[in-house]
């Protein structure tokens, strides 16, 4: 049986649940999918290029136990060599403005002809096409679900069951931290005890800001629209507000009224524009998207042949529920790339 080796940049609260996944689920990948790992390269910057084709120990790596690296590698493609990568996995920070370095990594990867599977949106935004056709072109693949509502197999679900429907319209909560924010300030926590609150779980982004400030949701109103709507839309063109001036005094007064705040996340396909928008809003409380639990997500979709489709993801307020669902996803898409490849192509 191949042993295929896997490689992570980042290894943060998803890059570690993911290597939490893969021993756990160890013996069923070999079983049932036939996929035998081996962990060959680990990198962040604090930690730099670790890179060893016989195995580095998970184990270790888990407990905070760095190997000494064997050789002194300085960059992605050194490292990418060094690890013989058959798979890539980019979990390193999302920069909703450039999409970079992650999208430099995901072309060395390819380059490389290594399957490269990320969680990261900013690739998605500011490089789909390009590295989806050099993923073709490679006879790799390039995967992504874990960008949007990870842990919902919106991207999947789409490709598979709605063929030749298009997207006119869709809204939904795309960011968990800020709603999360909001509920923890409904409860009478201050805003720096929400943020703090949401971090402990593991979901918000490296900076923060990028949740406060309604960004990730907006990176992901891009990415829907340009991967399901073939609309390459650009971050800049989605209005964007955030909940920074919401005071727990306003949320707690809405929510008491049953009128309660949620960051809203929508987009609207008329035949001369596209309206894309993030911000807080007050909702009925018969409205689908007030009724979910706080760190959860949900998207409704209308489609020109299906007029309504609702995703839900419904994540518990618990430590690691959200990375540990991300980390699912990022792993679903590894056993749907090597499961896809040709017998007789490695
Ligand atoms: N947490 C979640 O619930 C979800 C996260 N995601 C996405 O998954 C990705 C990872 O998230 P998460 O694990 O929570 O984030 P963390 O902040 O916990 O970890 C980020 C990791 O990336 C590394 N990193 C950051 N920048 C670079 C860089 N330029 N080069 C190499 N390594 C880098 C960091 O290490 P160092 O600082 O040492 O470089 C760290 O190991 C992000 O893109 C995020 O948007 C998607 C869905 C849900
Ligand atoms: N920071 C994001 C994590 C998932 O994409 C969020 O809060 O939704």
């Amino acid at each position: 049986m191949k042993v295929y080796n896997l490689a992570l940049i980042g290894f943060g609260h998803v890059g570690k649940a993911l290597v939490r996944h893969l021993l756990l689920k160890r013996e069923e990948l070999r079983d049932r999918y036939g996929i035998e790992w081996r962990l060959t390269g680990v990198a962040t910057r604090r930690m730099g290029w670790l890179a060893d084709p016989a195995g580095l120990d998970a184990d270790a790596l888990l407990a905070g136990q760095l190997p000494s690296p064997p050789h002194a590698l300085q960059n992605v493609e050194q490292w990418l060599e060094a690890a013989q990568a058959n798979v890539l996995f980019e979990l390193s920070s999302t920069n909703p403005h450039s999409g970079q370095p992650a999208i430099d990594y995901i072309r060395s990867g390819l380059e490389h002809g290594a399957h490269v599977i990320t969680a990261n949106k900013g690739p998605i935004v500011h490089a789909y096409q390009e590295l989806r056709d050099l993923a073709k072109k490679k006879g790799k693949k390039f995967l992504f679900e874990g960008t949007v509502m990870a842990g919902a197999p919106l991207f999947s679900l789409y490709q598979y069951t709605l063929p030749a429907t298009s997207v006119t319209r869709f809204r939904g909560l795309l960011n968990s931290t800020a709603n999360v924010i909001i509920a923890e300030m409904e409860q009478g926590r201050s805003f720096d005890e929400a943020l703090r609150q949401a971090q402990k779980l593991g979901i918000a982004e490296t900076d923060p800001s990028l949740d406060v400030d309604g960004w990730d949701a907006a990176v992901k109103v891009c990415a829907i629209a340009t991967v399901l709507m073939n609309v390459p839309l650009r971050i800049d063109e989605v209005q964007r507000e955030g909940i920074r001036n919401l005071t727990p005094e306003q949320v707690k007064t809405a929510k008491a009224a049953g009128k309660p705040y949620k960051l809203v996340a929508q987009l609207e396909r008329t035949p001369s524009a596209i309206v894309a928008s993030v911000r807080p809003e007050q909702l009925n409380s018969d409205d689908p998207l007030a009724a979910v639990s706080p760190a959860s997500m949900l998207v409704h979709l209308e489609t020109d042949l299906v007029p309504g489709l609702m995703i839900t993801l419904h994540l518990p307020e618990e430590e690691r529920a959200g990375p540990d669902a991300t980390a699912y996803d990022v792993m679903a898409d590894m056993i749907r790339a090597i499961s896809g490849e040709e017998v007789g192509s490695h």
